[in-house]
């Protein structure tokens, strides 16, 4: 490991952070690292050490640029688990419809929702959707997000689902936030289809799936599971077939009905399981025994006006638990985490601690990059977050605004704010 620092972080007032490369589950989620009065010392992108000016001093040298935190909390850069980054259009005129109490799945049932993001999304080019993301993943930079999983799924054919794909990829080569891509061609059932959801199916995964296993075009494979969307036993044939060909698994389970879609989570075993606002006892013992993830998404709960998902039970229960932020045109859209982070706070009733970990490292391990991000420690990438804040209570007490002061991608200070 290099041994320069490039970059010197001193007078952080507290650095709190999680440690290790493994989920965290139970009381070992809220079991976090802190240290007073320190400094961080990173060099080649990753963090080289955590200290005095003292402990550091074989790091320094005349071309290390210093960076005064003034006191203030530092937390490793934010992990966002679960977005849909890549679409065309947006959704404003379902407001209405929500605030007149259409439910979300009628809304979709009548060729609305994702089905409307599909067409604008097919009407958009790669260049378009490039472009569009890149300010999108700017705003979650400035709110600390420095890693970002992205879904495809507004695609629904192999042309434009492998469009989505490849938006995703630009993205990752040209802006500063690390993405991690996941095919979710099992998003909804295409219109073309209405009449013939077995073909889908097969086309899924006759065509899909191996293309984009074969292009590399995504790690991980999800899909919805839900009552008129992907049935439970539709889910394991295509979640199935997505491992066969070396893709991880993930499945938007128990989201509105408990359809049986964390039982197959805990079953199969997939890597992670999102939503499960509705999931039952069934559901969460199997998830405990097969080793998953959930990742939960209070902002969705908020805006669809649903309940929270039952973090309190998951985390009894041992299951490693991430929040995120759900950013998608319909039911979340909302491009911080420190809405989210708020919500699983006061509404999971989750500590600072617990939800800091499933913010970093829980959230790292639910897209597979425990190994490389998630915590601040040696030769672990050097994304750190610097906040307005004195302590982690704060950034927790205060909410609606951003509290991020400082973002520092791979090393480099990337956003500066007042
Ligand atoms: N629930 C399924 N998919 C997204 C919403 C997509 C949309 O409404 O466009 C979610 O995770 O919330
Ligand atoms: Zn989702």
């Amino acid at each position: 490991m290099n041994s320069h620092a490039d970059l010197l972080i001193k007078n952080i007032g507290l650095l709190a952070t999680p440690t290790g490369s493994v989920p965290k589950a139970g009381a070992a989620q809220g079991q976090i690292e802190t240290h007073e009065n320190v400094c961080v010392a990173m060099g080649g992108g990753v963090f080289l050490g955590v200290g005095s000016e003292e402990q550091l001093r074989s790091f320094v040298d005349a071309d290390t640029a210093v960076l005064d935190a003034g006191g203030c909390l530092a937390t490793p850069g934010l992990v966002d688990a679960h977005t849909h980054l890549v679409f065309g259009g947006w959704r404003q005129h379902e407001l209405g419809l929500k605030l007149h109490g259409v439910p979300y799945l009628d809304i979709l049932k009548s060729g609305g929702g994702i089905l409307s993001t599909v067409r604008a999304t097919r009407a958009a080019s790669l260049d378009e959707l490039v472009g569009k993301g890149v300010g999108l993943l700017h705003t979650m930079l400035e709110h600390g997000t420095t890693t970002c999983e992205a879904k495809s799924g507004y695609g629904l054919s192999t042309e434009e689902e492998k469009k989505q794909l490849l938006a995703i990829r630009k993205l990752d080569d040209i802006q500063p936030v690390d993405l991690v891509a996941t095919f979710m061609g099992a998003h909804a059932l295409p219109e073309e289809y209405s009449d013939d959801r077995e073909g889908y199916v097969r086309l899924l995964i006759e065509q899909m799936i191996p293309l984009v296993a074969k292009e590399r075009l995504a790690e991980f494979c999800d899909i919805f599971c839900e009552t008129g969307v992907f049935s439970a036993e539709e889910s394991r044939r295509i979640l199935t077939a997505a491992r066969e060909h070396g893709l991880k698994t993930k499945i938007h389970a128990d989201e509105i009905d408990a359809i049986g879609g964390a039982v197959l989570a805990g079953e199969l075993p997939t890597h992670s399981a999102e939503h499960l606002i509705a999931a039952d006892d069934e559901g969460l013992a199997a998830m405990a025994r097969g080793g998953t993830i959930a990742v939960v998404l209070p902002a969705t709960s908020f805006y669809l006006g649903k309940p929270f998902a039952r973090v309190q039970d998951m985390m009894s229960l041992g299951i490693p638990v991430a929040v995120a932020s759900d950013f998608n045109p319909g039911s979340s859209p909302n491009l911080s985490l420190q809405l989210p982070m708020n919500l699983a706070c006061y509404q999971y009733k989750m500590t600072p601690e617990q939800v800091l970990t499933a913010v970093t490292l829980n959230a790292a391990a639910a897209i597979g990059r425990a190994e490389t991000v998630g915590t601040v420690e040696p030769g672990k990438k050097a994304d750190l977050v610097l906040w307005d804040a004195p302590d982690l209570d704060f950034i927790f007490y205060r909410y609606g605004n951003n509290q991020v002061r400082t973002v520092v991608k791979n090393g480099t200070v990337m956003i500066e704010r007042g």
